[in-house]
């Protein structure tokens, strides 16, 4: 990518802004009494700075959620605060206002095909009355930061859908916006775009002190990219926190399956189907574990087998990377391991590992 101009209109919002960038206090949305409300009682804050994600099943409400930060939808209770300013409560010019300090961008880019990409970048300049003059020294720039320098006379369709999205970027930041709102953004792209697309987010959060918040239904955008997610279901915030910490021990089961396949805490079925909740005569026991950070590497198969008289029998297992941090996740049936059950559960906690007995499998013939 080329290098990031050395203009104002790029500075990082005031460090001396200490106020979280987004605070929802109790968000509802009801488009319909009959149907009940598609928004229940969220409250959440983004640090000014996060890479925040939001994920949750088709018709979880994320997309509301999103449009009531820039109030294309206007909260039924609740508030929406945006750099300390409760924008539920602006209407006119001053709503207006605050919406140039929130970029948005969308999964199919919404661009203008009659216009040129410098065109599109140029229409919130436009909307926001500035000057040509004014407009004209803004493009360049903008269109550097996001790599495309050479296709300002170009048309959306002579573009690729990543060229697209980068314009779609531009055009998002051209207010010189704090916040950065992504509708599935990357949902319409193969994934070697994908990652174009969110290493250039990643690359102008960083440079810029931009806040994101995205929204996705994809787990592994949240993991390449995301400081913190939230998961939405039916309408209700289910869990939140730090990325790592919601991959490594999610605590709902909607969480869980939409980790499942990126890190493994859900058995495969052929595996899942032999487990017992009570140990019998010819089962041994299944344990968990969750390595993270400093401990994803330890030898422990090797280390069990040294202390314990145990057999152990790798049923699942997998070790990723949430940003550059290892997250593994494998579950051992304990041959023999029924008598040696809390003491070696109680060497792994020491270990610093994270251990849990899930259940009993019998042994195979
Ligand atoms: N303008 C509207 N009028 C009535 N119902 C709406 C409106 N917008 C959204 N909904 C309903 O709100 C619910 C949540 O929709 P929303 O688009 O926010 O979910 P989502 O999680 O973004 O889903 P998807 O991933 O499929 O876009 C859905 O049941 C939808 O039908």
């Amino acid at each position: 990518m080329n290098a990031l101009p050395q203009s104002a209109d790029f500075a990082p919002p005031e460090a001396a802004a200490k106020a979280p960038a987004i605070r929802l206090e109790r968000l509802g949305k009801t488009f319909d009494p009959a149907v009940g409300p598609v928004l229940d009682d969220i409250s959440l804050t983004v640090g000014q700075g996060d890479i925040y994600g939001i994920i949750g099943r088709s018709g979880a409400g994320k997309s509301t959620l999103v449009r009531c930060i820039n109030r294309l939808e206007r909260p039924t209770t609740g508030r929406v605060l945006v750099a300390d300013r409760d924008i539920t409560a602006l209407a006119g010019a001053e709503l207006r206002s605050a919406r140039r300090d929130i970029g948005m961008i969308f999964q199919h880019f919404n661009l203008l095909s009659s216009r040129t990409v410098a065109g599109n970048v140029a229409l919130p300049l436009e909307v926001a009355g500035l000057s040509r003059a004014e407009i004209a020294g803004r493009i360049p720039p903008l269109l550097d930061l996001v790599g495309l320098a050479d296709k300002a006379a170009s048309y959306p369709s002579e573009l690729s859908g990543g060229q697209k999205q980068r314009v779609g970027i531009a055009r998002a930041l051209a207010t010189n916006p704090s916040v950065l709102l992504c509708d599935e953004a990357t949902s319409a792209l193969d994934p070697e775009t994908t990652e174009q697309i969110l290493s250039l987010l990643r690359d102008i959060n960083r440079r810029l002190g931009l806040t994101i918040v995205l929204i996705t239904h994809e787990m592994q955008v949240v993991r390449d990219i995301a400081s913190h997610v939230a998961v939405l279901e039916r309408g209700r915030l289910i869990e939140e926190g730090v990325t790592f910490d919601v991959l490594a021990f999610p605590k709902s089961a909607v969480a869980r399956s939409f980790l499942s396949g990126l890190v493994a805490h859900e058995l495969p079925p052929p595996v899942e189907r032999r487990l017992r909740a009570a140990p019998g005569p010819d089962t041994d026991p299944v344990l968990r574990i969750v390595f993270s950070g400093d401990y994803a590497h330890q030898p422990v198969i090797a280390d069990l087998i040294h202390r314990f008289p145990v057999e152990p029998n790798i049923l699942f297992g997998r070790i990723d990377y949430v940003g550059d941090r290892p997250l593994g996740v494998l579950t051992l049936a304990l041959g023999n391991g029924e008598a040696h059950l809390s003491a070696i559960v109680g060497h792994l906690a020491a270990l610093g590992l994270h251990a849990e007995v899930i259940g009993h499998v019998s042994r195979l013939p």
